[in-house]
Order: structure tokens, then C-alpha cells, then sequence
């Protein structure tokens, strides 16, 4: 559902994605983490078809990102960035209802109850909290009937008992579609995810389930095994084994 192969991505003289390479496939919830700057957020807009890799393909159902068929992939395909302020005009109802229209879907009443905002859906974005922002908006974004999601951090800035909730959908909307989780929250990752990707500069240094990641590297939890897994990338300069 979801396959990246070898993706390349240069800004000036950054390179972002140095051949990063990683696949979701159906029902499925895949976590991407790494540290600031590794290169996750690249990823999901190439992904997602808002910027075009300078090496490498990408390929959501099937279809390059980079095609002109690609339009018609993008009802099916849920992109949460990691910052996105909804506007602040718009009663939360509205803004649920403006993105149900861009998909042509009205579950305008799931997204309401899924985001938890109770009464305060009726009062405008302005007058909200940054978390219950987010949680508008992933709200709206995780019940449009999307095949294939791509969330990058969901839960920044929302609060523990909400972020469950978050999670526990995630899991729920995973049926039948693809999903790929970024997140710095490990505990998240490793509770959430089947299959985790780790990143560091730009390529893919290791991936497995998160139990399997943490018995290879002797370790106790998931953060435990990233850290050492960048320890022994970067004691080998740089450059991470290829996925497996
Ligand atoms: N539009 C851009 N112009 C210039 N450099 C960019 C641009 N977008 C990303 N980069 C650079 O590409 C690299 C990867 O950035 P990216 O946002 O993908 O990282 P990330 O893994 O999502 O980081 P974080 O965890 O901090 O969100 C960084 O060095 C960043 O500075």
C-alpha cells in the first residue's frame, strides 16, 4: 500500500534522504522514528505527493507519487503534517465539515465524538487549546475513509488520556488500511506500531517489530535499542544496514 525505494532528496546542500527505502503494506501500522533532522518529515510529503524525490521512487496503491495519476490516489490518503493549524475562524464543526467535503464524505458526527471537544466543537478554533487543535484535526483527518494514513506526530501537544484515544483509533482505522506513524514518543511507537523504521540521516538504519528490534539489541525497550542502534551506525560512519 505504502512503498518507498531508495528515495533521494537534496535541499541546496542538504541531503535529506540518502536512499531511504521502507514498505506498509495492508493493515499494518508502521512507526517511523528518528532523531530531529533524520529525515521523516521528507519522507511523508514525498509520500504524500507534495515534493518530488531527486533519486528514488515512491509509491502509494500502487501509483507514483510523482505521476499525474496521482491525483486520484489522494481521496484515499489521509496526510496529517506535523504542524497544521486549522483556521481560526471556523467553528471546529466547520473545519470538520470543510475537510469531510474536500473527500466528498460527511462523518461529520464520528469526527465530533472522536474528538472529544464536546460543546466546544461549536465555539471557534481561535478560542482552543494547541492540543485540542490537534486533536481537531486528526479527528477530521483519521474519518474520512482513508486506505492509507500518514501521521506525522498525531499526539504532539495532546494530553495522555487523549492521546490513548488517539492511538486506540489509529489501531481501529488500521483495519483495512496502511498506516505510517512518525513519532518521537517511543513508548507510543512500541505499543502501537507492528513494524517500526529506524532513521538516521536519511536512510533507513534498522526495521523490525518492536520486540524483535529491542532482542537484537539486547535491549529492554524500544528507545533502549534506538539508541544503540544509532550508536553503532554512527560508530560505523554514518551509513545504517539496508532493511532487512
Ligand atoms: N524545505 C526545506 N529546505 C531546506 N532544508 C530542508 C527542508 N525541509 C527539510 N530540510 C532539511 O532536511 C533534513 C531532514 O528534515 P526533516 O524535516 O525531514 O526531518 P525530521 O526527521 O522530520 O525531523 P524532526 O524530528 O525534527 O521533525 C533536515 O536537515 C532539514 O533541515
Amino acid at each position: 500500500m505504502i512503498r518507498a525505494v531508495g528515495l533521494v532528496k537534496r535541499f541546496g546542500r542538504v541531503e535529506a534522504l540518502r536512499g531511504l527505502s521502507l514498505e506498509v503494506g495492508e493493515g499494518t501500522v508502521a512507526g517511523l522514528v528518528g532523531p530531529n533532522g533524520a529525515g521523516k518529515t521528507t519522507t511523508l510529503r514525498i509520500l504524500a505527493g507534495l515534493i518530488k524525490p531527486d533519486g528514488g521512487f515512491a509509491e502509494v496503491l500502487g501509483v507514483r507519487t510523482d505521476s499525474p495519476e496521482f491525483r486520484k490516489v489522494k481521496r484515499w490518503l489521509a496526510y496529517l503534517p506535523e504542524e497544521v493549524l486549522p483556521y481560526d475562524n471556523l467553528t471546529g464543526r466547520a473545519f470538520i465539515e470543510f475537510i469531510h467535503g474536500l473527500y466528498g464524505v460527511d462523518n461529520v458526527g464520528e469526527a465530533v465524538e472522536i474528538s472529544g471537544l464536546g460543546p466546544r466543537v461549536e465555539d471557534k478554533v481561535k478560542t482552543y487549546s494547541k492540543g485540542m487543535k490537534r486533536r481537531l484535526v486528526v479527528a477530521a483527518l483519521l474519518t474520512v475513509g482513508a486506505r492509507v494514513l500518514m501521521l506525522d506526530e498525531p499526539t504532539a501537544g495532546v494530553d495522555v488520556v487523549h492521546a490513548v484515544e488517539i492511538r486506540k483509533l489509529v489501531r481501529e482505522k488500521a483495519r483495512g488500511a496502511a498506516v505510517l506513524y512518525s513519532s518521537h514518543n517511543m513508548l507510543e511507537v512500541e505499543t502501537l506500531c507492528d513494524v517500526v523504521y529506524f532513521v538516521n540521516n536519511g536512510v533507513v538504519i534498522d526495521s523490525g517489530r518492536p520486540s524483535d528490534l529491542a532482542a537484537r539489541y539486547g535491549a529492554a525497550n524500544l528507545e533502549e535499542a534506538f539508541v544503540k542502534a544509532l550508536r553503532q551506525t554512527s560508530a560505523a560512519g554514518g551509513r545504517g544496514a539496508p532493511p532487512p
